[in-house]
């Protein structure tokens, strides 16, 4: 374990007060529960997907998340726009490849947006991630067949490929930008029976990647939030529908001192 980066707690604050606008293209299992999550953390969420009017929005936001859970050609359109435009924009990008490694749609989708606009931040389990860098993961949908420590070095040699970071999520979750990586180990295995936890660390990790432009520790701190507001929820009621509810409230009541006293971080 190592001491508390105070970096996180400010990461926080600045959220809470500046209520950074985090521009969503995602999909429709989770709009609502990405939405409450980035309002509890204390970020403003807007879910926009329409091809006449993402370009405008990326505009005036300060990060974009794309995420593919529910792609269709209209989506895809918004997704390529939006991306372009972030990038001429200098605004972050952060990338959930939700079910890639699924069907061939998802894998070419997939591909076309990151060569078309590279995402800053790609988010993803285990077997998204290995498939997102041409493995041959066992995939299952949108959840993962294997542990996320399975596709560490598959998170390297995409954040090599590309020069981003990579996050893989499970009970560790491993943060990767080429040779540097950050583990945590926050959470709880409950967190995988609620849908959209994962969309949520990435809906999360836009809004650290908009006020901190050091990537790899807006990942991280996001994905510690994420974890610790988990475990937190967790110790309340150990079930799944009151999770998804205690987890909000846990990330709104969020404090200085839990994550003080709760924080697994380790990084080589
Ligand atoms: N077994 C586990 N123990 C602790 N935390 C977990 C576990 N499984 C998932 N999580 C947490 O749940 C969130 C979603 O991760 P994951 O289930 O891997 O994503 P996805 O929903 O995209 O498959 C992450 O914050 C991750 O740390
Ligand atoms: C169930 C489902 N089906 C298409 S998208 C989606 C949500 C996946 O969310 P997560 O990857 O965060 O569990
Ligand atoms: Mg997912």
């Amino acid at each position: 374990m190592f001491p508390t980066p105070p970096s996180i707690w400010t990461d926080l604050a600045r959220i809470r007060a500046q209520a950074p606008l985090i521009h969503n293209i995602t999909n429709f299992v989770v709009m609502n529960n990405t939405a409450n999550a980035l309002l509890a953390l204390g970020a403003s969420p807007a879910m926009v997907h329409a091809p006449e009017e993402v370009e405008d929005f990326v505009a005036i936001s300060s990060a974009l998340v794309v995420n593919i859970g529910t792609l269709d050609a209209t989506f895809v359109a918004g997704m390529k726009l939006a991306m372009r435009r972030a990038k001429d924009l200098g605004k972050p990008v952060v990338f959930d490849p939700v079910g890639v490694g699924a069907t061939a749609y998802r894998n070419r989708v997939s591909q076309e947006l990151l060569t078309q606009a590279t995402p800053d931040i790609i988010r993803g389990n285990a077997s998204e991630i290995m498939a997102l860098a041409g493995l041959n993961a066992q995939t299952k949908g949108v959840d993962s067949t294997v542990g996320s420590d399975a596709a560490v070095e598959a998170a390297r040699r995409l954040s090599k490929a590309w020069g981003g970071v990579v996050v893989v999520s499970g009970a560790t979750d491993y943060i990767v930008q080429g040779d540097q990586t950050a583990t945590i180990g926050n959470g709880h295995p409950l967190m995988a029976k609620v849908t959209g936890m994962g969309c949520t660390a990435t809906a999360l990790t836009g809004a650290f990647a908009a006020i901190n432009a050091d990537y790899f520790r807006a990942a991280t701190h996001a994905m510690a939030v994420m974890g610790i507001a988990g475990e937190l929820a967790a110790e309340k009621q150990a079930a799944p529908g009151s999770l998804q509810l205690n987890f909000l409230d846990c990330l709104y009541q969020l404090t200085e001192s839990a994550i003080q006293s709760r924080l697994n971080l380790s990084e080589r």
